[in-house]
């Protein structure tokens, strides 16, 4: 197992992509604390975790998380230090994260507020309450789940775009910033990964179509296998981030279909 003992926050991990790195952080033994709002979904992907690795040496506990609050993000550290007996953790892993399909024109300004909100906001809450504890441990990963739209300009998802390019450039400065304190940030930037429920609340049809997805069901839905990854394939990018050597830094990954142009 190749992260036996490791600590390792994760928030966003009742469905899609943050599941499926619930899923692998746990085959490989880690010490897992999975936060989102939906604490049912949570506690299924406890129960799979502990169906599908019998014989894994992880833990997993989930913990209730809204990460446009920093003070709910706060109390997830929190359990996760008394839970492991740890004054900070080897990692946080910021899975959480909305997408609607919105034109400009149709101005769905509660959908932006949200996309600001969850994405920007969430952001720089997971960073604010991990970064001092970290700093002070002298170690630390913080890898953020953003989007090859955090690098690519797709039209319909204008405010998507800037909220992930937000979370690129801050994980960069603060990289930067953090230089020589042992705490490194990353990012992994997933072209269309299938079988999360990212389009499930989208509403602008116009939008969609015009983007040649369908709204309200999981994503890659009617897509061949060839076209889409899925969150293993983020979980082991995730892995490989954990699991450098001491003096390497994968700062990021851009990881898409092999036919995606
Ligand atoms: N699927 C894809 O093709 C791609 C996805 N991504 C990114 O990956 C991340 C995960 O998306 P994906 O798995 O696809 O979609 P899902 O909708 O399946 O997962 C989103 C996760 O974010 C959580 N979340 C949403 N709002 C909040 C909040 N306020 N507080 C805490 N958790 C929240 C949800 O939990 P809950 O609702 O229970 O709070 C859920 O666990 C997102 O950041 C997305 O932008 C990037 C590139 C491609
Ligand atoms: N693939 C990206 C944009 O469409 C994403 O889902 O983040």
């Amino acid at each position: 197992m190749l992260l036996t003992g490791q600590v390792i926050c994760l928030v966003g991990a009742s469905s899609g992509i943050g599941a499926g790195v619930a899923e692998g952080l746990y085959r490989e033994g880690a010490k897992v604390i999975i936060g989102a709002r939906r604490l049912n979904k949570l506690e299924d992907v406890v129960k799979l975790c502990n169906d599908n690795h019998p014989n894994s040496q992880g833990q997993i506990h989930p913990v209730e998380c809204d990460v446009t609050s920093r003070e709910s993000v706060q109390k997830l550290f929190d359990t996760a230090c008394e839970q492991y007996s740890c004054s900070s953790v080897d990692a946080i892993v910021n899975c959480a994260g909305v997408m609607y399909f919105t034109k400009m024109k149709n101005a769905q300004m509660d959908q932006w507020d949200q996309t600001v909100d969850v994405n920007c906001k969430g952001a720089t809450n997971c960073m604010g309450v991990a970064i001092p504890p970290m700093v002070e441990a002298k170690k630390g990963k913080i890898i953020s789940i953003t989007s090859d739209a955090g690098v690519r300009d797709f039209p319909n998802l204008a405010v998507y775009c800037a909220s992930k390019r937000f979370v690129e450039t801050l994980t960069e400065i603060t990289r930067r910033e953090l230089v020589g304190t042992g705490v490194t940030l990353h990012t992994i930037l997933p072209g269309d990964v299938k079988g999360t429920d990212l389009l499930l609340r989208n509403t602008d049809t116009e939008a969609a179509d015009a983007m040649g997805v369908s709204i309200g069901v999981p994503v890659g839905e009617g897509f061949a296998r060839e076209q889409l990854i899925d969150p293993n394939d983020i979980a082991n990018a995730v892995i490989t981030m954990l699991t450098s050597p001491p003096h390497v830094a994968i700062n990021s990954i851009l990881i898409e279909p092999r036919d995606q142009e």
